[in-house]
């Protein structure tokens, strides 16, 4: 089946990601952030400037390419957090959608808090915080994945043409 669509602009975006920074706030301080690369950079920014957090540290996992899921692949270690095991450290990622890349990086980062903008519910067991909730047979459109592009007129799609033609 098809997947539906979920499209988030950046405004949306800026906006969920200051949604989260304010429940998390409430939780701080926290020694630093990791963020989990790449989906995680544009958030881990957001909520970085808003809690006034500098350190920030990096965890990269590949799991998909393009809408297909692998097998995960860490490629850089969150090296700054290791040593505490993420204790008072906060782990941010754009989502959780199987929990597949969570489980990875929580092994690495047992005490960490770990925080997504937008959750799917086979992940959400896996996530500390989050703010939306979407189904599990939706692909969830970042703004970086996207561009604005010209779409036909309805009536045009349906191949029935307006009045006065
Ligand atoms: O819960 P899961 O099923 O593991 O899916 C969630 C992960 O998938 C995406 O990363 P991706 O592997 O596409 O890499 P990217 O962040 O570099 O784009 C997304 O940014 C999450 O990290
Ligand atoms: N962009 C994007 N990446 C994902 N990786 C796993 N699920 C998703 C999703 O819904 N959207
Ligand atoms: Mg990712």
């Amino acid at each position: 089946m098809a997947p539906r669509y979920y499209t988030v602009t950046w405004d949306q975006l800026h906006r969920d990601g200051k949604a989260l920074a304010w429940r998390l706030v409430e939780r701080g301080p926290w020694t630093g952030m990791v963020a989990i690369t790449r989906g995680g950079l544009i958030p881990a920014a957001i909520v970085a400037r808003e809690l006034d957090c500098r350190l920030i540290e990096t965890v990269s996992v590949v799991t998909y390419d393009e809408e297909q899921r692998g097998h995960p692949q860490v490629v850089k270690p969150p090296q700054a957090a290791l040593e505490s095991q993420g204790e008072g450290w906060l782990l941010i990622d754009d989502l959780v959608d199987t929990g597949t890349t969570a489980k990875v990086v929580r092994a690495m980062l047992p005490k960490a808090h770990f925080a997504t903008v937008y959750a799917k519910p086979a992940g959400k067991p896996t996530v500390d915080t989050f703010i939306t909730e979407v189904s599990q047979d939706t692909w969830i459109l970042f703004p970086w994945d996207t561009e604005p592009q010209f779409i036909a007129p309805i009536a045009k799609a349906r191949g029935n043409g307006g009045g006065g033609q």
